[in-house]
């Protein structure tokens, strides 16, 4: 079993990565369940894939489930009401531990939930998706969406476990693990150049279901943001704020396409990098050669790399409205995430939101 641990002093908590961990859950979980139950919050996908996956591991334990809806549209107010009274319904108390099983929609919602609910229970991350596995489980950001954008209601609550079990990735379509896989790519662009060199002659296998590249991918992944999220929890030094790369660009894109199955979070984020790296380049920032490389990977591994491909029909001024609710935004100035380089990413405050719709337009002249 591979354990890393985000070095969190009092929140400190381990990531288990292995192989076939939800068919001994029993071992794992069954410290967390009170008078013999778990409350495991999921979705109707996973709900029929890998729930009774689960249960067969918790060896006895009972599961008092809550299913919901499966989509972006579940981080909402109103699925965020119906949870908590669900569970307070049932009774919870802010020493149990709440599971959430499914993908980062799940780990969001149920993560902000137990945030709030009776001020604070604790809850345990078990992601059934490549993003999740990757990213989303760990660190604490959870959120809903609201009306004015992405994330915007939200709270950091860390979870006390993270249980990963690869596997669980055999059920899951090969267009969520592509959207997925965006999120690992991001780790080479941010700052490590050989780990986007290990993307590129692995990326393919690891769609292709290739179980040790998974799994690298994961470990390598996890071990990155643990670092990254033990050095600036709350994104306040400038550090955290690197694993937003192509977050700017992607939630504006998401926001146009309504937060829907049409443009998904991982696909719109390998959409925001290419944008990110272009820019870049159009600021005289990067080298075109790198920001070509960045666009063929993501190209190659079917990801979308423009405003068209992500089925965005809007103009650069009405993108840039939705950027103007994005959390990094201090005094007015919103800082951008660009490259000197594959690797060599660093936050520019010295971005006009008006180049930036210019550089949109641009683009949209290049596609015609
Ligand atoms: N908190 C963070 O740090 C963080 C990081 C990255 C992304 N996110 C958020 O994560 C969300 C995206 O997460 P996601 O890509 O996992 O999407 P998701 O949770 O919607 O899951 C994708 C789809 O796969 C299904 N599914 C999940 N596991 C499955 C399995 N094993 N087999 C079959 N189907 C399965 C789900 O039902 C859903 O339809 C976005 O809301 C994004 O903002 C949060
Ligand atoms: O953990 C982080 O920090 C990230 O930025 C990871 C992102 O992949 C993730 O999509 C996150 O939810 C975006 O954060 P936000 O603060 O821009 O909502
Ligand atoms: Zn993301």
């Amino acid at each position: 079993m591979i354990r890393i641990d985000v070095g969190l002093g009092k929140r400190a908590y381990p990531i288990l990565i292995e192989a076939g961990l939800l068919d001994r859950a029993a071992d794992l979980l069954g410290a967390f369940a009170r008078d013999g139950r778990l409350v495991v919050v999921t979705d109707e996908r996973v709900a029929a894939t890998q729930l009774p996956r689960l249960a067969a591991g918790l060896d006895g334990i009972a599961i008092e489930p809550i299913v919901l809806p499966a989509g972006e549209s579940t981080k909402s107010w109103a699925e965020l009401e119906a949870l908590t009274d669900r569970l307070l319904e049932l009774g919870v108390e802010r020493s149990d531990h709440i599971v959430a099983l499914g993908g980062g929609v799940i780990g969001d919602l149920v993560g902000f939930a137990a945030a709030i609910v009776k001020r604070g229970c604790k809850f345990v991350q078990v992601p059934t998706t490549l993003l999740a596995q990757v990213d989303s489980s760990v660190g604490g950001k959870t959120a809903i969406n609201s009306k004015a954008g992405k994330n915007l209601i939200g709270a950091f609550h860390q979870p006390s476990l993270v249980l990963i079990d690869p596997t669980t990735l055999d059920t899951l379509p090969p267009r969520e693990i592509r959207a997925g896989y965006a999120e690992v790519v991001k780790y080479g662009l941010i700052d490590d150049p050989d780990f986007f060199d290990w993307c590129e002659a692995n990326g393919a296998a690891l769609l292709a279901g290739d179980s040790d590249a998974r799994l690298h991918a994961i470990a390598h992944s996890v071990a990155a943001k643990a670092r990254t999220v033990a050095a600036d929890e709350r994104e306040t030094t400038g550090r955290r704020a690197l694993l937003n790369l192509g977050h700017t660009f992607g939630h504006a894109l998401e926001a146009d396409t309504g937060f829907s199955d049409r443009l998904l979070h991982g696909e719109a984020v390998a959409a925001g990098m290419a944008l990110a790296f272009r820019f870049s380049v159009r600021q005289g920032l990067c080298d075109a050669d790198d920001a070509a490389r960045v666009t063929r990977h993501l190209e190659e591994v079917g990801l979308p790399t423009t405003l068209g491909a992500a089925g965005v029909s809007a103009s650069g001024e009405k993108l840039v409205t939705y950027m103007e609710h994005d959390k990094k935004m201090e005094g007015g100035r919103l800082p951008f995430l660009l490259a000197r380089g594959i690797g060599r990413t660093f936050l520019d405050r010295t971005v006009e939101l008006a180049e930036v719709a210019a550089f949109l337009d641009e683009e949209w002249l290049v596609e015609a």
